[in-house]
């Protein structure tokens, strides 16, 4: 297994502010699959999802698990809220490291996500119903992916960040 932090959970979850919390207090190095995929296709997630579908952001997520697969350590992987989708990438990410999954409830996802138009699977009417469904189709993948689950509602990013950290040895 490689020496990263990988870190999972559903959109709003916290993985871009935690990751990047975690690059400042260590010496390893962020990167995001979504960051990684704009970089790639050279423009947004959300362009990607309306010009060429879902299906090939997700073989683009699959791709982009392989080569960091192929690319050195001491990274912490920030990922898609839902690269547990293709379970192929289960596997994957176990391999990569260490994998937390960020858990929050759907009500806190809204309060979050208020008013963010870059989620496309999050446009439109009854978001909380949208969420709620998501969270409970991907609810098992996340824990079958996750070596360790962190309760996120209601904690501080310094204290999830010191969480990580007292268990990443
Ligand atoms: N522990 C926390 N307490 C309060 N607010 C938080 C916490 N963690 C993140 N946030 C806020 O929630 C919002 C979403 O966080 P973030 O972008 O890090 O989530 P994400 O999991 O990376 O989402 P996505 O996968 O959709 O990019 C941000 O505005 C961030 O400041
Ligand atoms: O939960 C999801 O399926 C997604 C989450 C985002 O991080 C992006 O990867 C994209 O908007 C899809």
């Amino acid at each position: 297994m490689m020496k990263n932090i990988v870190l999972i959970g559903f959109m709003g979850s916290g993985k871009t502010t935690i990751g990047k919390s975690l690059e400042e207090k260590t010496d390893m190095v962020f990167v995001d699959t979504d960051e990684l995929i704009e970089a790639y296709e050279g423009c947004k997630i959300s362009e990607i999802f309306a010009d060429k579908g879902e299906a090939y952001f997700r073989r683009l997520e699959n791709e982009t698990l392989k080569n960091l697969l192929a690319s050195t350590d001491n990274k912490v992987i920030s990922t898609g809220g839902g690269i547990i989708i293709n379970q192929a990438n289960i596997p994957l990410l176990k391999q990569l490291g260490k994998v937390f999954y960020l858990r929050i409830k759907p009500e806190t996802v809204l309060e979050r996500l208020e008013g963010d138009k870059t989620r496309p699977l999050l446009i439109g009417e009854d978001k909380l119903v949208k969420v709620e469904q998501l969270m409970t189709d991907r609810k098992e993948l996340y824990e079958m992916a996750a070596d360790k689950t962190i309760d996120t509602d209601g904690l501080s990013v310094s204290e999830i960040v010191g969480k990580i950290l007292e268990d990443f040895t």
